[in-house]
């Protein structure tokens, strides 16, 4: 009846996750009562869960990837502290088999759930307001990838409290992740998990390709769309070339498990090789993924703050371009020590090295877009210029490594670890967070606290040098990466200093979440609040219209007829958003509960499979099924906003930008 499911599966025998699972509890009835008690079930539902509105799926995604945050970020404290007393004769307080599940599912919800999620969000919110559009392409899949991501995410949680997570790392390689050597739940919940998940971020990548190739404001060829929409652009790209790899490359590793077939196992005539190149083929464009819209942030912010435009507009298109296609070329620098010879890895590794080429133009567009300029040193600022200092040190070891007579040295040690959090932290988190600091005005209407913004910052950037910097050094000492324990006592120096490095990365953390108290608490304040929808003066569409945005996002769709279209319009005295002008009823999509309800389906759907529960996984599949014919054959998806309506919106718009000039 409830197939390999018994009690036993819950860890009653492990502290730390009876713990974690009371503390879970108490967050969690607390968060329940409080919403019960405000009445608020109905407004979340009715505004929120069923939105098909992108400005509220961004917040939500970006919500889900903090939440991510907090629980990746806890099981690397864990880690650090572990490897900060397992030395010698201590063996610490994490076994094997616990450790192995940590490094595992920290490294998947912090690349699926952190980073991809707070990516989407990003895209969801400024990418329609950039290119002048009303709301993405394909509104109901938005609310669809959403919780596709969201249940996934979910999966991974619910492993913690039953069964147990995968112990072959974020990439589950066989033969280790096979049926023989993982024969529990774990690599299941791993494979449900990106297999969910992954529908999600594919939909989301066709979703904004076709938005950004169809619904761009009149006039906006591609040499006028801005970086940011260029990068997210490219990363759709990427995603929707690189995502169905992942998806076969899991499924075929599924199949192994499920059915017993031999895709990756030698017996049978299988080749491990195979999921290798596969996951990899994904594998290192999924990095560029995460990394070019961060670049994209960062050519926003650099040119706002140095009061200048965006030094090379077209060498920036040209090398992001550039970066795109050769991700596609380098992926055997991940295994070069696995015999493919010198000719092979020599063609990878010299393709490897020239990523170096295009990513240095970006820097130094980013360094002569500040040179003269006049700086201004927002919180968003700091976060830019850390990255430029931080990324360029990772950016570097990565080279190094792309050497392949050096990567037998390095490889798989904790050089490798310090190089991609160098870059990851560096570039992506670092860049996401800008990122969020620019536009939180854009999407709630207020700025964010610049101290706690700065004081975040402080602690991210010291503490990151602290945590990584001795990784590099261990690296060379010889000390690979995923241990639970080690005997060198030359070692165990460095680990204390990494120890600190993550305390003070923890602080950053609880800056950041003062940070966005503190902005909510004093919302109101005149010098916080903005109706002007334009705090920084900024160049690009989505500053033109007002601070929340109202929900059709322009009442006339802007013209555009240069690259930086509002800051044009600005020197120009054209009023972009045509106060007063003509207006029509706008044609809007409706809200729909099909993309909750499918992602609840997909969740039982997951969990039953995870555990052979063969008559819940038809319910689940059925649902998902039903859900999508349902919502197929509904004719009532859109609406009308009534003329009257929008010119009430945009005169009370224009009501409030004129109190604020008078003031
Ligand atoms: C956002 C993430 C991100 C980014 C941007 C990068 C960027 C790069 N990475 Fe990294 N990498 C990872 C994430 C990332 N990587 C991850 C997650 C892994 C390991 C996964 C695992 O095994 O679990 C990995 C592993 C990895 C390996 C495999 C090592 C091994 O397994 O042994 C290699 C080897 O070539 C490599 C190289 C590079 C290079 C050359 C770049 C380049 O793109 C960097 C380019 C940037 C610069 C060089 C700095 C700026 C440039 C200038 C200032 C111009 C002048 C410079 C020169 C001319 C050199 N990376
Ligand atoms: C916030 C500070 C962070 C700390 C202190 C930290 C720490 C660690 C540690 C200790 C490991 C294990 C290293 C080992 O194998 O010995 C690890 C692995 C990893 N981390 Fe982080 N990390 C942080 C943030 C991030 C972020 C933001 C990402 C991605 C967005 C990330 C992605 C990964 C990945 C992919 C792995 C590899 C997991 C594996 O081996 O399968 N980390 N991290
Ligand atoms: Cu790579």
């Amino acid at each position: 009846m409830l197939g390999r499911l018994s009690l036993s599966a819950i860890p009653l025998d492990v502290p730390i996750l009876v713990g974690t699972f009371i503390g879970v509890l108490i967050v969690g009835v607390a968060v329940l009562g409080l919403i019960t008690y405000y009445g608020k079930w109905g407004y979340l539902w009715k505004e929120w869960f069923t939105s098909v509105d992108h400005k509220r799926l961004a917040v939500m995604y970006i919500v889900l990837a903090l939440v991510a945050l907090a629980r990746g970020f806890a099981d690397a404290i864990m880690m650090r502290t572990q490897l900060a007393l397992a030395y010698a004769g201590n063996p610490g307080y994490l076994p094997p088999h616990h450790y192995d599940q940590i490094f595992s599912a920290h490294g998947t919800i912090m690349i699926f759930f952190l980073a991809m999620a707070f990516m989407t969000g990003l895209f969801n919110f400024i990418v329609p307001l950039q290119i002048g559009a009303r709301d993405v392409a394909y509104p109901f899949l938005n609310n669809l990838s959403f919780w596709m991501t969201a249940v996934a995410f979910m999966l991974v949680n619910i492993s913690l409290f039953i069964g147990e997570f995968s112990q072959c790392g974020w990439l589950a390689y066989p033969p280790l992740s096979e049926m023989q050597f993982s024969p529990g739940v774990g690599v299941d919940y791993y494979i449900w998990a990106i297999q969910i998940s992954g529908v999600g971020t594919l939909l989301t990548g066709v979703n904004f390709f076709v938005t950004i190739v169809k619904m761009r404001a009149p006039g906006m060829t591609w040499l006028k769309m801005p970086v940011f929409t260029w990068t997210a652009f490219c990363s759709s790209i990427l995603i929707m070339a690189t995502f169905p790899v992942l998806t076969v490359a899991v499924a075929l590793l599924g199949l192994d498990r499920y059915f017993g077939m031999h895709f990756f196992t030698n017996d049978g005539g299988g080749n491990q090789m195979l999921y290798l190149n596969l996951i990899w083929a994904w594998g290192h464009p999924e990095v560029y993924i995460l990394v070019l819209p961060a670049f994209g942030v960062f050519s926003e912010v650099v040119p706002a703050f140095s009061g200048k435009p965006l030094f090379g507009y077209k060498t920036m298109v040209y090398a992001t371009c550039s970066i795109m296609v050769l991700s596609f070329l380098v992926w055997v620098h991940h295994f070069f020590t696995m015999g493919a010879g010198p000719d092979v890895n020599a063609f990878f590794g010299i393709a490897t090295m020239i990523i170096s080429i295009p990513t240095g133009v970006k820097l130094f567009n980013w360094l002569f877009t500040m040179y003269k300029g006049r700086i201004q040193y927002h919180a968003c600022m700091y976060w830019a210029v850390g990255f430029m200092v931080v990324f360029t040190i990772g950016g570097m070891t990565g080279v190094m490594m792309a050497i392949p007579g050096s990567d037998f040295v390095l490889h798989n040690s904790l050089f490798l670890i310090a190089h991609f959090h160098n870059v990851i932290i560096g570039g992506v988190y670092f860049g996401y967070v800008c990122g969020m600091n620019f536009w939180a005005p854009k999407v709630l209407g207020f700025k964010m606290n610049e101290a706690w913004g700065i004081r975040a910052f402080w602690f991210w950037l010291v503490g990151f040098f602290f945590a990584f910097m001795p990784l590099y050094v261990l690296g060379f000492e010889g000390m690979t990466r995923r241990m639970n324990h080690y005997d060198n006592p030359a070692w165990h120096p460095w680990m204390l200093i990494a120890e600190v490095g993550a305390v003070l990365i923890l602080f950053g953390v609880v800056c950041q979440l003062m940070q966005i108290f503190v902005s909510i608490r004093d919302c109101n304040k005149p010098e916080n609040r903005d109706f002007t929808g334009d705090p920084w003066n900024g160049r690009t569409l989505e500053w033109s219209t007002s601070s929340p945005p109202p929900v059709y996002n322009y009442a006339i769709v802007p013209h555009v007829s240069s690259l930086d279209a509002y800051m044009h319009d600005k020197e120009n005295g054209i009023d972009t958003r045509q106060a007063g002008g003509q207006y029509e009823a706008i044609h809007m999509p409706k809200n729909t509960a099909a993309g909750i309800s499918a992602g609840a389906f997909a969740l039982i759907f997951g969990f039953a499979a995870v555990w052979y529960i063969w008559w819940l996984a038809a319910i689940g599949l059925v649902g998902v099924i039903a859900t999508i014919i349902a919502r197929s054959a509904n004719k009532d998806i859109d609406y009308y906003i009534p003329a009257e309506e929008v010119a009430r919106i945009e005169n009370e718009h224009t009501r409030k930008l004129m109190a604020q000039a008078a003031e």
